[in-house]
């Protein structure tokens, strides 16, 4: 069964919108954005620690809680995951551009 992330980023705006005891994404929003953000920098190291691993199940574990941590400091600082992909959009758009000048320095 997969996650879409879209949905993984809704629940947790619906566990910010509608508390849940025993949540523990209600319990990172009740300790604030310092707790995240440690939670953030924690889980990006385990993602690096796990990379170095050969076995990648381990990094397919730690990325899973590193988007998770994301979410939640996303949703923390009111950004939405559209903006996310706005952003991603428009690079698109000049990596492209930029992909095109080099099939134009190349002829
Ligand atoms: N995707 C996740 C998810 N990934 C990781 N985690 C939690 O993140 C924590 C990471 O483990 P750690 O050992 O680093 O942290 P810990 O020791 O439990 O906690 P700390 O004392 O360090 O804060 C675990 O408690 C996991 O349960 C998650 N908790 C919730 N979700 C999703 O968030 C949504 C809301 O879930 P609830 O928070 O359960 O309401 C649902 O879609 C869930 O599937």
């Amino acid at each position: 069964m997969k996650q879409e992330i879209d949905e993984l980023y809704q629940s947790v705006v619906d566990r910010r919108k509608n508390p849940i005891q025993g949540s523990y994404t209600d319990y990172l929003f009740d300790k604030g954005l310092d707790k995240i953000l440690k939670k953030v920098g924690e889980e990006s190291t385990e993602v690096i620690v796990a990379a170095k691993n050969p076995d990648k199940s381990e990094l397919v574990y730690e990325t899973a809680d590193l988007l998770y941590h994301l979410m939640v400091l996303l949703v923390e600082q009111g950004v939405s995951f559209d903006q996310i992909k706005e952003e991603l959009g428009k690079r698109e758009g000049l990596m492209s551009k930029t992909q095109e000048r080099r099939e134009i320095k190349k002829l």
